[in-house]
């Protein structure tokens, strides 16, 4: 195997992506850290895998995602593309990589050389100058609103996000803007399904949800939370699919694909109002 994992051309493109939009056809995204769960998930059909920063979380044994560094992101970059089939890869940038425009894009190129095909940054108009930075130089860029973990010490912890009126306006305000800037995706995370179905509404772009309710365009969700395998707790929003799959990692992965093709997932147990 080459030691550069160049990255292959997957077979979802952003196109086929905002196409799936149109249509209202369930993106699913699922992450993944390592060679053997980036052929589970190919082979489950997901459409989008993210190389999150969340694997400080479930890979390294942190209890938040601060301590990420680029060589980590690198490192699982590279062994999840080698494997990739399909699917559109992104990669986090993790914690401060993307503090400055010369920074986020001297970052942003480390992880789509190691086989990224898009790369996702948390934050709000702040960011829109790096944003179309990226754009205006060809490398795609996926936004993240709501629960931003890597703000966790601002945020004052894992919580809700967008729930009184202004903050509800705000997210709104900075998704158009990001949206703008060229942003060609956007996670929400931790935020009011009502909220959720109207910044999904109003762009144009695939927006993806975690703990955001029904009516995004798609879901992430985190792989080891689904599979029942979090060190620690794991997050009210996800689901432990492993219990309908008598213990089948394959047969687990593929019920979440279909629960959330079919709308079934997320229900309201696991969803904020
Ligand atoms: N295993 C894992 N799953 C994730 O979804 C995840 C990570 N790690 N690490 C990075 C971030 C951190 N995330 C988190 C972590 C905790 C909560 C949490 O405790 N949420 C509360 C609900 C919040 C509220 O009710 O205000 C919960 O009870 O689940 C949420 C998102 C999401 N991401
Ligand atoms: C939870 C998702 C959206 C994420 O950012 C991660 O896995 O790091
Ligand atoms: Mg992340």
């Amino acid at each position: 195997m080459s030691q550069h994992s160049t990255s292959s051309q997957p077979k979802i493109t952003l196109p086929r992506l905002q196409e799936m939009k149109k249509n209202g056809d369930k993106i699913v995204v699922i992450t993944a850290y390592d060679a053997s769960f980036s052929r589970v998930v190919n082979e489950a059909g997901v459409d989008v895998v993210l190389v999150g920063d969340s694997l400080g979380n479930v890979m390294l044994g942190l209890d938040s995602t601060v301590p990420v560094t680029m060589q980590d992101m690198i490192h699982h970059m590279r062994a999840v593309a080698r494997t990739n089939q399909h699917a559109l890869l992104i990669a986090d940038m993790p914690y401060m990589a993307y503090a400055t425009v010369e920074q986020t894009l001297q970052n942003a190129a480390a992880l789509m050389q190691a086989g990224a095909h898009m790369v996702k940054v948390e934050g709000g108009t702040w960011l829109c100058e790096s944003v179309k930075a990226l754009s205006d130089r060809g490398i795609p860029v996926c936004a993240h609103l709501g629960l931003t973990p890597q703000s966790v010490d601002a945020l004052g912890g894992y919580k809700v996000q967008g729930r009184e009126p202004e903050a509800a306006t705000k997210m709104r305000f900075d998704a158009e803007a990001l949206q703008a800037s060229g942003a060609r995706m956007l996670v929400l995370e931790c935020v009011p399904s009502e909220l959720a179905r109207i910044i999904s509404g109003e762009l144009t772009i695939p927006v993806i949800g975690i703990g955001a309710g029904v009516d995004t365009d798609g879901q992430v969700l985190v792989l080891q939370d689904m599979l029942g395998i979090t060190p620690g707790k794991r997050p009210k929003f996800s689901h432990n699919f492993m219990a309908e799959a008598q213990g089948d990692i394959q047969a687990a992965v593929a019920a979440y694909v279909a629960a959330v093709r079919e709308k079934r997932f997320p229900g309201p147990e696991h969803s904020f109002s």
